[in-house]
């Protein structure tokens, strides 16, 4: 539906848009993505005719979009960033005026300016003045001129940008309808509606195609892999890191820092290894408060693009991560999980001392502390009053042949 080759752009010495090739198949839904400047409305006014571009071809329904750019209005409904309405109309006044520069006899232009009301959920606001709606209602109204010669192709610029959430809510759920019908290129900043909406992601970086596919085998192949989150008391951290980093599969180990008693580690390798690093850390005693399975977001793919690869290491965390005390400065012990500890604190990077943890404890109801000693016996019993009523408040329960007993019944 629509066909891109080699197209570039230059503005003077500046080259905003540097020899991108892409199509879009009928009724494919598409976000356009990329960091500020990177190219994505010089190019979608390039596929709308509106800015011609330098170097390279497009077509769209197969017309080219400069030679037949009637062809190819009809085909196409653009939604700019700065919607260019006039503000001193009434909203289906503007879809009148929009419909006789499309050409469509008077009849038509009111059937339509109808439907394109009904469906962009405006037509109670039909009579208000552009300049009165709020700007969500403003962005449907844009959204109506787009879809006023019931076009193919929508392309949509930033269309839920300065939009309360609310608004974004609604507007996004107007965008879903449409893609059931139209074939769609969005652009957007806000990266969790790109992955709501559309089923495949183009990058734009420094006028380039950074990368092209569905958000998942984006992730997955260019994400950096996913690797496992592992938060535990583990003593000594560097040590737990080299132990971590000798498991068979793990190919690097992140140390994320300290958590109150805690350390995060970040274990990367070929597969997920959440089993090796659990059956670790029961070897190794660590009480595990964390271990979880994560996978790269778009988020933090789009930021390796835009930062750079090279610049991973400035990758937005998404946890905020307290970092280790200074050496010099006193380990604060704030839970001793140490079950050899018998409650007695102990500096959390001190050694468990093997000599204390042997001697024989004396028994007790910690059930740490006792395993394989038989229970104390009971105390003896205090005499005295009692609740069980057969000891009758301090007296001995009767035996089965007192005479006396009171074995209820009549008389
Ligand atoms: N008319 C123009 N004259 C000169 N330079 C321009 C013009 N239009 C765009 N540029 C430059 O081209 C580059 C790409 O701009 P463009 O607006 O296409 O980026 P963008 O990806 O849409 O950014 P944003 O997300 O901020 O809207 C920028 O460096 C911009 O300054």
């Amino acid at each position: 539906m629509i066909d891109a080759r080699d197209l570039t752009k230059t503005f003077g010495a500046h080259t905003a848009v540097d020899d991108i090739s892409f199509r879009l198949e009928q009724g494919e839904v598409v976000g356009f993505l990329g960091p500020n400047g990177a190219g994505k409305t010089t190019t979608m006014r390039m596929l709308t005719g509106y800015l011609p571009a330098t170097r390279g071809t497009i077509r769209v329904g197969g017309f080219d979009v400069l030679r037949e750019s009637m062809q190819v209005r009809r085909r196409l409904g653009y939604l700019p960033e700065n919607v260019p309405l006039y503000r001193e109309y009434r909203v289906e006044e503007m879809l009148l005026f929009q419909a006789r520069l499309h050409r469509m006899s008077k009849a038509d232009a009111k059937r339509r300016c109808g439907e394109v009301l009904e469906q962009v959920g405006l037509t109670d606001r039909r009579r208000s003045r552009i300049g009165d709606l709020s700007r969500g209602l403003r962005q449907r109204a844009g959204l109506a001129v787009a879809l006023l010669p019931n076009p193919d192709v929508l392309i949509l610029d930033e269309p839920t940008s300065g939009l309360d959430p609310i608004q974004r809510l609604e507007v996004r759920a107007l965008i879903r309808d449409l893609a059931a019908q139209h074939t769609v290129l969005l652009s957007s900043h806000i990266l969790a509606e790109v992955e709501a909406v559309c089923p495949r992601v183009i990058i734009l970086a420094e006028g380039r195609i950074a990368a092209d596919g569905t958000p998942e085998r984006l992730v997955s192949e260019l994400g950096g892999g996913g690797h496992v989150r592992f938060e535990a008391v583990v003593g000594d951290a560097a040590v737990a890191r080299e132990i971590l980093e000798s498991l068979p599969g793990v190919s690097r180990v992140e140390d994320d820092g300290r958590l109150g008693i805690h350390h995060q580690f970040d274990v990367y390798g070929s597969e997920d290894l959440r089993e090796d690093v659990g059956a670790l850390s029961a070897a190794k005693g660590w009480a595990i408060r964390e271990l979880s399975w994560r996978q790269p977001t778009l988020e933090q793919l789009f930021a390796r693009i835009a930062l750079g690869l090279d610049k991973e290491a400035q990758l937005p965390s998404d946890r905020p991560v307290v970092t280790a005390p200074a050496a010099d400065e006193p380990v604060k012990l704030v839970y001793n999980l140490d079950p050899f500890a018998g409650g007695a604190e102990r500096p959390l990077d001190a050694p468990v001392d093997a000599a204390a943890a042997k001697k024989p404890a004396a028994p007790t109801l910690n059930p740490f502390e006792n395993f394989g000693q038989s229970a104390p016996a009971a105390p003896p019993k205090p005499a005295g009053p009692t609740l069980n009523p057969f000891e009758n408040f301090g007296r001995p329960a009767p035996s089965e042949d007192d005479p006396n007993r009171d074995v209820g019944g009549e008389g």
